[in-house]
Parts: C-alpha cells; sequence; structure tokens
C-alpha cells in the first residue's frame, strides 16, 4: 500500500528499432565506459511536466505529453500515471493507493492535451475508490478504477523472494548498448538508422537490462525477461504519492512484448495495451532502480497476457503489475 500524503502531485527491453528483427549483442560492455546521456541531479521530466497536471475546476485536471511513441498513440503509462495523480488529488492525505484497474478503449491523439474528470465513487471507513475518465474529442481514451487505504498492519505478510541478478552498476544502460553496437563499422544502414532513431527518444525512464540480448529476437525465448529500471532525472524522498504516479507511467513500458518472446520468427504489426492493473504493496523510490521482472503465462486469440513484479533493491516487493495487450504479428523477413 502506498501512501499518498501528497496533496499537490503537482521480446528485448529495448523496442527493436526495425520492428523485430535485429542482430544478437552479447552482454559485453564498452571498452571505455560512455557517458550517462542525463545529468542525474535535473528534477525529473515526469514529475515537473508529465505528471504536473493543470486543475481546471473540481475533480476535472487537464494533462500534456512528454515523450510519444514511434506509433503516434499516446504511451499509456503517461495515461495511467496521469490518471492516478488525478485521482490521488482528491482523497485525504492518511489514505495510501493500493490499487488500480485501467481499460484502454481508445488511442491517445498526442496533438491535443488530455482531460482527466474524477468521480468520488465511495468514501469508506478503510477503503476509498475514485473512478478516472480520460477524455481526448469529447471521448474516453482510457477508464480507471483507484482504490486507497488507510493504513492498517496485519500480522498476516508474506511475498515471493526476489531473483537473484548482477548489480545496476554492474550491467550497461539500453543507451550505451546501442552505442557498442553503433561503433560496429559491418553494421546495416538500416539498423544503424533504427538505433540512432532510438537514440534520439526521450524517453524519461533508464533501462539496464539484465540479459542484455539487445536486438537478439531471432531465438526463442522462454516469456520472462529482468531489468532495472528507474525515472530518469531526481524525484527525492518522502512523497509516496507521486513515486507510486511515476511507477504507474515506468511500468507500461518495455512490458508486453514479453509475449513476442517465445515467437521470434513474427514480430508485431500490431500492438497495444488493452489494459493494465498495479498492486502498490509498500514504500519504494521510483528514481532508484528497481528490479522489474516481467512473464507472459499466455497468448492467443490476439492477444498477450503479461505480468510483472518491480523490486526494491533490497529485496521487497513492492509493486505488482497485470496487462493484457492485442499483438497482431506477421512473419518477420529476417
Ligand atoms: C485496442 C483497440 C485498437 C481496439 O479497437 P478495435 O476497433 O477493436 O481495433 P482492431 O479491430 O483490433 O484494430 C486495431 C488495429 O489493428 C489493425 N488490424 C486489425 N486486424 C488486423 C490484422 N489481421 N492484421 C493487421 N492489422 C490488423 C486495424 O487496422 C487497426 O489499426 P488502426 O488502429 O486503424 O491503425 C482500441 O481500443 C484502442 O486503440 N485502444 C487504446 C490502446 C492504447 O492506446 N493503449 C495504450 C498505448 S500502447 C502502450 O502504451 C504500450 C507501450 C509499450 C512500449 O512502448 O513499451
Amino acid at each position: 500500500m502506498v501512501e499518498t500524503g501528497m496533496k499537490g502531485v503537482g521480446g528485448s527491453v529495448c523496442p527493436s528499432p526495425v520492428g523485430n528483427k535485429s542482430p544478437n549483442s552479447g552482454a559485453e560492455k564498452s571498452p571505455e565506459e560512455p557517458k550517462v546521456q542525463f545529468k542525474q541531479d535535473l528534477k525529473s521530466v515526469l514529475v515537473t511536466s508529465v505528471l504536473n497536471l493543470e486543475e481546471l475546476d473540481v475533480d476535472l485536471y487537464r494533462g500534456t505529453h512528454h515523450w510519444v511513441p514511434r506509433t503516434q498513440r499516446l504511451f499509456g503509462g503517461q495515461i495511467v500515471g496521469q490518471a492516478l495523480v488525478a485521482a490521488a488529488k482528491s482523497v485525504n492525505d492518511n489514505l495510501y493507493a493500493h490499487s488500480l484497474h485501467c481499460y484502454f478503449v481508445r488511442a491517445g491523439d498526442p496533438k491535443v492535451p488530455v482531460l482527466y474528470q474524477v468521480e468520488r465513487t465511495r468514501n469508506g471507513r478503510s477503503f476509498t475508490v475514485r473512478s478516472v475518465k480520460a477524455i481526448q474529442h469529447g471521448q474516453p481514451i482510457l477508464i480507471c478504477q483507484a482504490s486507497f487505504q488507510m493504513i492498517q498492519p496485519s500480522p498476516l505478510e508474506h511475498q515471493f523472494t526476489m531473483p537473484v541478478v548482477p548489480q545496476p552498476e554492474d550491467l550497461s544502460t539500453v543507451e550505451e548498448l546501442i552505442r557498442i553496437h553503433l561503433s560496429k563499422p559491418d553494421l546495416a544502414e538500416k539498423l544503424r538508422q533504427g538505433l540512432n532513431k532510438l537514440l534520439a527518444n526521450e524517453v524519461p525512464i533508464e533501462i539496464k537490462p539484465v540479459q542484455p540480448k539487445l536486438f537478439s529476437n531471432f531465438f526463442k525465448a522462454v516469456p520472462k525477461k529482468l531489468f532495472w529500471v528507474r525515472a530518469r532525472g531526481y524525484i527525492g524522498e518522502g512523497n509516496m504519492k507521486l513515486h507510486c504516479c511515476v511507477a504507474a507511467y515506468v511500468s507500461d513500458y518495455a512490458f508486453l512484448d514479453t509475449a513476442l518472446l517465445p515467437s521470434p520468427k513474427y514480430r508485431a504489426q500490431f500492438s497495444a495495451s488493452l489494459d493494465h492493473a498495479m498492486w502498490f504493496h509498500t514504500t519504494f523510490r521510483s528514481d532508484e532502480w528497481m528490479l522489474y521482472e516481467c512473464e507472459s503465462p499466455w497468448a492467443g486469440g490476439c492477444r498477450g497476457l503479461v505480468q510483472g513484479r518491480l523490486w526494491r533493491r533490497d529485496g521487497v516487493l513492492a509493486v505488482s503489475c497485470s496487462q493484457e495487450g492485442v499483438l497482431r504479428v506477421k512473419l518477420s523477413k529476417l
């Protein structure tokens, strides 16, 4: 369960540059450590811009965009994160977000802002429920229910054990891995262009793959992947409401393609998340490395199911996530 004590919140791990067809890279590190692209002392853009909603009226907010995927439909994590910001603004300081359930019902249009309309569904004694509609062009693009609870200690406690993996300091970021590829003289031109486009992507999330088989979708793999993830920039301690909203943003990134891992001969022609659910178990910092353990127990009927766990570095299970997405695939040419 996550504190909401902030009234004014204001495949592969990396998407493939040319669909899902791409050559293998190893886990090798650059001989000379590349410089980190974003300064860590800068305030996270997620805080200063994306999740900083404008209040238009009581329970009505407007959100703007930062990073827009190549598909030119709004990033689902952004809409979920903003919806949670809007919901959390309408609950008391002693209440903590513990879960949310969303449906993405229409593609988000990056050309216009998104309105968030909050309905105060119920204020209970322990639990409080909010319903949020994200609207563009007069129609819902997302419907979200979020539930909040006051702190209620319980003797009933357990969690799975965090997988044992290398620490983030011993791994390379996606950008570093891409630069290693770009330094190869025999790299195909189309791939070089795709990699450069990926580098230009200003995603406000930093990722370090645990098994950096970047662009290696030739090989059938189990539908599981692990990567360290954190919001770019500094957010700081204490504002759990904000960390929760940032985690909502982060959790939708590089999640659904886990369902493509066992079928390397196909690449996604059309993919989009249909729904997204999250459960917040305890406090965490979204600007500190967390291990994202993703797996896909099932795919079929042009859909894939993915489940994820965000672990704190100290082995505490902080967040669980679940998502189903539409996956319309075609045979890869490579
Ligand atoms: C899910 C849908 C598309 C469902 O609507 P629908 O009218 O039932 O759509 P649909 O019939 O499934 O068509 C969708 C699309 O799939 C195409 N299609 C249909 N059949 C085939 C086929 N056999 N082969 C190839 N393509 C096919 C259709 O032409 C549609 O394309 P279009 O949307 O018109 O460009 C809709 O509700 C929607 O757009 N919802 C919003 C989904 C969304 O935007 N989610 C969040 C963004 S995805 C995300 O954030 C993940 C990011 C991952 C990351 O970057 O890591």
